[in-house]
């Protein structure tokens, strides 16, 4: 489904991304892991061809440069970190942008389109709020709309950057639920280590701009990882409810 190859970016003379290369199976779930600043957002980036860096990109064997990026909104769903300026919109108004890449031009939407952005609605829990304006949500409810819209977009890939952020508990495990459940692919940042032993398939660890490793969930995320990666002492043990791992900080302080 997309192929990142020995993919760098940097801006002057400092590199922020360097030589990173990794495939995404059709379907799978993949999380992207690493501390701050060490490149999750740059190098989803350019996958979302925000920017563009050096090295290759292919999404479905296609160059990802050589898709035109109204091509690229159909095939790809896009949620970023700094959520969106349409603030005047409602909230409706905003999941219907989602449909706007399937539309020719002049093309009005159609019943098809409301009902697909009706059930997008519902499944956020937005149902009651379609006429509110963008503006007035929470940090939580503006995040959930925009996942919603990028559900509507009915795109094959969806990525997101961090979707969890801002949201509660609940949300958290519904927002994975619902990606989840879904027949795409999807590629996250993940910062919650937890949420990401439960919910991704595979994960991508950076370190200071470097792929660090890439593979298997519960390969990945061993002790050594958290110590070199994120220089944190953890227990690691496979919880036999959800046969995942789950991981406990020792932070010094105390386990010293
Ligand atoms: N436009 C830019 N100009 C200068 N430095 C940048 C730019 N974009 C990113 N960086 C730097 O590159 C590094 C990687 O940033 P990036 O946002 O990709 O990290 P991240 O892993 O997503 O971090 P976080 O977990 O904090 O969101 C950071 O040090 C950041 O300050």
């Amino acid at each position: 489904m997309l192929a990142v190859k020995n993919l760098s970016y940097g801006i002057e003379d400092k590199t922020i991304i360097e030589d990173m290369s990794f495939r995404v199976r059709e379907g799978s779930f993949i999380g992207i892991v690493g501390p701050n600043g060490s490149g999750k957002s740059t190098l989803l980036k350019n996958i979302y061809k925000a920017v563009e860096g050096k090295g290759d990109i292919h999404l479905k064997g296609r160059k990802l440069k050589a898709v035109s990026s109204r091509e690229l909104a159909r095939e790809m769903a896009v949620v970023s970190q700094h959520g969106s300026s349409d603030f005047d919109f409602t909230v409706k108004e905003m999941v219907m942008m989602g449909r706007y890449p399937h539309k020719g031009i002049f093309k009005t939407y159609n019943g098809q389109d409301r009902r697909i952005v009706e059930e997008a609605l519902k499944s956020l829990g937005l149902s009651e709020m379609g006429e509110r304006k963008f503006f007035t949500l929470s940090g939580g409810e503006r995040q959930r709309v925009l996942i919603a819209r990028a559900l509507a977009q009915e795109a094959d890939i969806i990525v997101l950057d961090e979707p969890t952020n801002h949201l509660d508990i609940r949300y958290q495990l519904q927002i994975m639920e619902i990606l989840k459940s879904l027949d795409i692919t999807v590629v996250a940042a993940v910062h919650d280590m937890n949420i990401a032993s439960l919910y991704c398939d595979e994960v991508v660890a950076i370190k200071d701009g470097r792929i660090w490793g890439v593979g298997q969930t519960e390969k990945i995320l061993s002790e050594d990882f958290f110590r070199e990666v994120f220089e944190v002492e953890v227990e690691i043990h496979k919880n036999p409810r959800t046969r995942r791992l789950s991981i406990v900080y020792l932070p010094d302080r105390i386990f010293k």
